[in-house]
């Protein structure tokens, strides 16, 4: 969709991170993680979110507490994946959970007054509690993507049309997001684009960041 048929949208009052970092170091295979993170941010994203599945619990700390004090100093929120402890001992913003982690009703009992974030992988999943304490949803994947392969539901276009119909919640749209697909995507009703390989394996992060926001048409808050 061009920009010229594109209209603005205004970002998500509850959620106004249009483009949403998703770091791993095994994945960023031109820059360092740290590196990665700092550029991007430069380049304008407005939410970082570190995500280390291979990581003991204290190499994962250890990254947070790095990553923390860039996206500190940028006023970033930083959200960790899966691990409350981590999540708790960094002071981060939120967490982001699924269907195979800690629950959104057991964070919010735990960890009161944070973000939470939920992925929605099938549709009966709107129905789940969990929702009443979610933050935000994360649509995954819109596309499959070799960053993820144990997923369950394309969602694409559609799926993201009709999710943003059920629902009122922040959605963010993650799988495969690239430069030449997330203004689709964004005009489908998405609040936020999250990318991993998009960012993680540039050359120019904050290059990169500053063409995928030129993608999406929205009005300042
Ligand atoms: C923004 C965002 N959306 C979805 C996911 C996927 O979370 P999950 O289903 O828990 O899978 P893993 O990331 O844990 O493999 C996400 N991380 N971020
Ligand atoms: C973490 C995650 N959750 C759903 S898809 C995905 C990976 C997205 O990676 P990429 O942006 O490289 O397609
Ligand atoms: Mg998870």
């Amino acid at each position: 969709m061009s920009l010229e048929n594109s209209y603005k949208k205004s970002l998500h009052p509850a959620f106004p991170y249009p483009l949403y970092l998703v770091v791993s170091e095994e994945f960023c295979t031109q820059l360092s993680y740290l590196q990665v993170v700092e550029q991007a941010l430069q380049g304008g994203v407005s939410m970082v979110q570190l995500r280390e599945k291979q990581a003991t619990s204290a190499s994962f700390l250890a990254k947070a507490f790095r990553v923390k004090e860039i996206t500190d100093a940028y006023s970033v929120p930083l959200i960790i994946n899966d691990n409350l402890t981590v999540a708790m001992q960094v002071d981060a913003a939120g967490i982001h959970v699924g269907n195979r982690d800690i629950s959104p009703q057991e964070i919010a009992y735990c960890w009161p007054n944070k973000l939470i974030g939920y992925s929605i992988e099938y549709w009966q999943q709107l129905q789940s509690p969990a929702i009443a304490y979610a933050s935000y949803l994360g649509v995954s994947p819109v596309f499959s993507t070799a960053t993820k392969v144990d997923t369950v539901t394309e969602w694409g276009i559609p799926g993201i049309q009709a999710i943003r119909k059920a629902t009122d919640l922040p959605l963010v749209a993650i799988g495969n997001m690239q430069v030449d697909n997330c203004a689709d995507v964004w005009q489908a009703g998405a609040d936020s684009i999250a990318v991993v390989s998009a960012l993680c394996k540039a050359k120019d992060p904050s290059y990169q960041a500053q063409l995928l926001l030129n993608q999406l048409s929205y009005e300042a808050l």
